[in-house]
């Protein structure tokens, strides 16, 4: 079996300001698509066999040509996004193939450093029999519930809170079902629609790498986070005898189909 992956990616970034949508502005030379859709090649595990993205609407042509050399043998579908995240979800969830497909991860374009263990972690989960998976790492403040004059109201126990990533991975009927039974306005992720079905929801280890781009001092961290990354390579390649050298993942030029 394999997995299939809906990348919401029409969102217009307003915390993070300036002129492009937040899915194509560059860190490193490459957009947080790119860099998105790189890191869930390289998940190997996952056997991801089709990419679905939600792009602004009148984008999609252009994003279909950009991402085609990055998806290697995969199906890449491009489709218009929503006026809000869980239409752009909703929309790209409507093409993903039924047949042959036994996970469907959802993943913030705007979460573009995930690492491929999470990925990996999250599928493995849902083979292993969960409705519904979600990524999460502790909460390092004290977090407060405020009542409508911004009073405090109370203080939840931090041990029980975490927050969430992506990508979340679902059972593919469940993740259709959620989606058909709709959305508010309330509604911040799809592991949400599914807890309002009843559907219990599993969670396992998410990374700090997988933080979202949200505001204008997440693109410092991301360049921050991709020299890590490349002085970490250069170190283990410098380790290597010359024969042992890896081609860099899902960079296959040539093979993606568009439509
Ligand atoms: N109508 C929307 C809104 C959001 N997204 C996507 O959902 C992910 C998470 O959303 P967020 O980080 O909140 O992105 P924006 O909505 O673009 O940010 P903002 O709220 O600051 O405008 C992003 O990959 C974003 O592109 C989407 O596909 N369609
Ligand atoms: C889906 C998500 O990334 C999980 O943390 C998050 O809920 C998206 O939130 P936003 O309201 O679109 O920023």
């Amino acid at each position: 079996m394999s997995s299939a992956v809906v990348i919401p990616a029409a969102g217009l970034g307003l915390r993070l300001g300036g002129e492009t949508p937040k899915a194509f502005r560059e860190v490193g030379g490459d957009s947080l698509l790119v860099h998105a859709v790189r890191g869930l090649r390289a998940a190997s595990a996952a056997d991801l066999v089709c990419f679905v993205v939600a792009v602004p609407p009148g984008s999609e042509e252009t994003v279909g040509k950009e991402l085609a050399p990055y998806v290697g043998a995969a199906r890449l579908l491009v489709v218009a996004g929503g006026a809000e995240r869980p239409a752009s979800v909703r929309a790209a969830l409507d093409v993903v193939p039924v047949d042959g497909i036994d996970c469907i991860l959802v993943h913030d374009a705007a979460r573009a450093f995930v690492p491929a263990e999470v990925i990996e972690r999250v599928v493995a989960t849902v083979r292993a029999g969960a409705d519904a998976v979600v990524p999460v790492v502790p909460v390092t403040d004290t977090i407060k519930v405020i009542g409508p004059g911004g009073a405090v109201v109370d203080t939840p126990d931090r041990s029980t809170l975490v927050a969430v990533q992506t990508p979340q991975g679902f059972a593919p009927e469940v993740l259709r079902r959620a989606h058909a039974a709709g959305a508010d306005a309330a509604v911040t992720d799809d592991a949400m629609m599914c807890e309002r079905l009843g559907v219990v929801v599993q969670t396992v280890e998410g990374s700090q790498d997988a933080f979202k781009v949200t505001r204008p001092q997440d693109l410092l961290l991301a360049e921050a986070l991709l020299a890590r990354r490349s002085k970490e390579q250069l170190s283990a390649r410098s380790d290597k005898q010359p024969g042992e050298l890896d081609g860099r993942p899902g960079e296959s030029r040539g093979e993606g189909q568009v439509g």
